[in-house]
């Protein structure tokens, strides 16, 4: 078959596919299900039931530019359908099943097992295929080209589509990349539930796409393993927003994505000093507050007297002490109902001796009565998280009592409020109080686990924040993503089998990518320079990146600075895709303000949730740079980003790994050393 012909042919199939996709849609509408007329539970079964029809109807809408299937795999005959006598066994893949009426799969799902070899066949390990086929679309999902692999004698490597794919320039939000899933990655996308699994990754090397991919396969493949929950953690806001869209496209649409502080959720209404931030993020702050919290258990004083008729029975205060104390191994609150409970029994005990027959029911009125709780109201007190705290951080001589051998007196004093608000109820809490308070909360109750978390940009997670993710995920599964070089927060990991262990996870399998998707080898190369001071010992991450990538170092003077970024964010607009303007985040409203004057149409981001979304232009906070990427960006002022904070060489680090096409630095102070 000539080109042309087999084009034709491919787009009759495609046809074909979209129009049983479409009688699939109309059988699960049409489908008549007996309505229940009465009864509570029957009207709600008809409700849900309405629901889970309109959804799967949903689900199976086509979307128009969205091609059904973006390749295709030929397998030895008889591999996957026993009678495909003659012919070649051939899967289209593609991002969900269809099949027609007689139940023949016309695309199958990327997840599926048949599909895997779409990923990962290679001529050496062919895995049973022949061909593989990429297509390539024109606008609405037009199928104009293909391009065959050989994977069998006379093996051809893949040629353009798959480098044009990997390239086509960036505009908008995070899209999938179900179509280039590259061998690397696909067996992380693919790994089993358990263990746990850490992926070490360059600026650009699909450490989040990778991420959002294996959930994906994991709902699919997995489903039953899942049903505690699963939710994806990203650094802030602008990032989630960024990637909100990567899931629904790949037919997910019920997965939760937040940031720590909303998963923490709780209010925050005081800001930290740089040095109580520190310490209130270190992993000692765990152990100074489990004593804090038992410490305010003692052993009972007296004897406990329960009177019931004229019969008064008494318990020894020796053997309550025995009880406080063997009670203390599990959780605050259920240490304080178990001794309830076994005071009660003894009490109940003596009930039987004198010829009562007590049951359950009397037990626990016993555990609930009066003596009994005044006895535990005095050795083992229900406390709040925020009593505990508020006590801690207020009480200089109590910080001192649970922290003496583990934080140093300035450590101490950097904690201690300066001036303790008069009740619990009028406490401020800052955001790192409330992790503080979070883990108090894990100590005193149990906290449910999710199935299944991911967490993105983790190196910059505080070992606090590590440990309220990881109670979070106790018996679950959890995928972490991060790079070292890009740590900017003050806790930054320096390693990752730190991290690991306070997330609970020290087991977890730690992966690395080093292959960069995003940034071109020029650019990388520049941006690379500052690795030695940041992270020595990482490598310098490759480029697949063919396009050579414009880099351009532009000194202005400082007067000129903003109408250089004008000139610079005009002459990108000419071009295709995204812009990025980043700058110090002190200095990058000014910037907004002047692009805007000038007349471009721009977003600020940070500041409105839909920025990326809503113009090619955005300004960004460097702050907020993390996670995202540009076509072209503009790094204004290097020295200010550099200065603006502790780390703020990794933060230039990441802002200079945005680019996908072309990086523009304008400076009037000198660029920092190393660039
Ligand atoms: N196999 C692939 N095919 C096509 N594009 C890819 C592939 N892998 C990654 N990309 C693209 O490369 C870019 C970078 O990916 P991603 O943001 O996941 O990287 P990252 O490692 O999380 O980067 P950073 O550390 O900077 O946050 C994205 O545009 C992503 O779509």
């Amino acid at each position: 078959m000539d080109e042309s012909t087999e084009i034709t042919a491919e787009q009759a199939y495609l046809a074909h596919a979209r129009g049983a996709l479409d009688r699939m849609r109309q059988d699960v509408l049409d489908t008549e299900t007996p309505e229940f007329v009465s009864g509570t539970d029957e009207v709600w079964f008809n409700t849900m039931y309405r629901i889970a029809r309109a959804q799967r109807g949903r689900d199976l809408v086509d979307l128009p530019d969205v091609p059904l299937f973006f390749g295709r795999l030929d397998y030895d005959p008889g591999t996957v359908f026993e009678d495909s006598s003659g012919g070649e066994d051939r899967v289209y893949v593609g991002r969900r099943h269809v099949r027609d009426n007689d139940g023949t799969p016309l695309v199958v799902d990327w997840r599926a097992p048949v599909s895997m070899p779409f990923y990962r066949a290679t001529p050496k390990d062919r895995l049973s295929v022949v061909r593989r086929r990429r297509y390539g679309f024109a606008e609405g999902a037009l199928l104009t080209a293909y391009e065959d692999e050989i994977l069998g004698s006379g093996a051809s490597g893949p040629g353009a589509l798959l480098a044009a794919e990997i390239e086509r320039p960036r505009s908008g939000p995070m899209r999938d990349i179900v179509a280039t899933i590259q061998p690397e990655q696909d067996e992380l996308v693919r790994a089993p539930l358990q263990p746990s699994i850490c992926v070490q990754g360059a600026p650009g090397t699909g450490k989040t796409a990778v991420g959002l991919h294996r959930l994906a396969y994991l709902l699919y493949a997995e489903p039953q393993r899942l049903g505690a929950g699963v939710l994806v953690v990203g650094p802030n806001r602008s990032f989630l927003s960024y990637i909100r869209h990567v899931l629904p496209a790949l037919g997910e649409v019920s997965v939760g994505q937040k940031t720590i502080d909303e998963l923490i959720d709780r209010t925050v209404s005081a800001v930290d000093t740089p040095n109580a931030l520190l310490v209130k993020g270190d992993a000692r702050m765990a152990e100074v507050l489990r004593r804090a919290l038992w410490s305010h258990v003692s052993l009972p004083g007296e004897d406990l007297v329960y009177v019931h008729g004229s019969t008064r029975y008494r318990v020894g205060q020796g053997r309550m002490a025995q009880i406080v104390s063997e009670m203390q191994s599990v959780r605050y609150a259920a240490g304080r109902d178990g001794a309830a409970q076994r005071i009660a029994g003894l009490v109940v005990m003596q009930m039987e001796r004198r010829g009562a027959t007590p049951d359950d029911r009397e037990v626990a009125a016993v555990a609930r009565s009066k003596p009994v709780k005044g006895v535990l109201d005095a050795a083992w007190p229900k406390l709040t998280p925020e009593q505990v705290l508020f006590r801690l951080l207020s009480d200089a001589d109590f910080l001192a009592s649970c922290a003496a051998d583990l934080l140093d007196e300035q450590e101490q004093a950097a904690v201690r409020w300066a001036k303790p608000a008069r009740s619990v109820k009028s406490a401020r809490w800052s955001a790192a109080d409330t992790v503080l308070l979070d883990e108090l909360a894990g100590l005193i109750d149990r906290v449910p686990s999710l199935s299944y978390l991911m967490v993105d940009e983790a190196q910059d997670l505080s070992p606090m924040q590590c440990r309220a993710l990881g109670r979070r995920c106790g018996n679950g599964s959890l995928t972490v993503l991060g790079d070292i070089a890009q740590g900017t927060s003050p806790w930054a990991a320096g390693d990752w089998p730190s991290l690991l262990a306070h997330l609970g996870k020290p087991d977890a399998e730690v992966a690395v990518l080093d292959r960069g998707f995003r940034v071109p080898a020029a650019i990388i190369e520049y941006a690379a320079r500052l690795l030695p001071a940041i992270a020595p010992g990482l490598g310098v991450p490759t480029s697949v990146r063919r396009t050579a990538g414009a880099l351009e170092v532009l000194p202005v003077s400082a007067g000129e600075l903003a109408s250089a970024v004008v000139d610079a964010g005009k002459a990108r607009l000419a071009t295709e895709g995204s812009v990025g303007v980043i700058a110090a985040d002190s200095d990058i409203a000014a910037l907004h303000a002047a692009v805007t004057a000038a007349g471009l149409d721009t977003a600020l981001v940070g500041v409105d949730e839909d920025a990326l979304e809503s113009a090619r232009l955005v300004c960004v906070p460097a702050g907020l740079a993390k996670g995202l990427e540009f076509d072209s960006v503009i790094v204004v002022e290097p020295a200010r980003i550099v200065a603006a904070e502790e780390r703020g060489l990794q933060r230039l680090y990441v802002a200079l790994t945005r680019a996908v096409s072309s990086l523009q630095v304008l400076h009037a102070e000198p660029l920092p050393a190393g660039l």
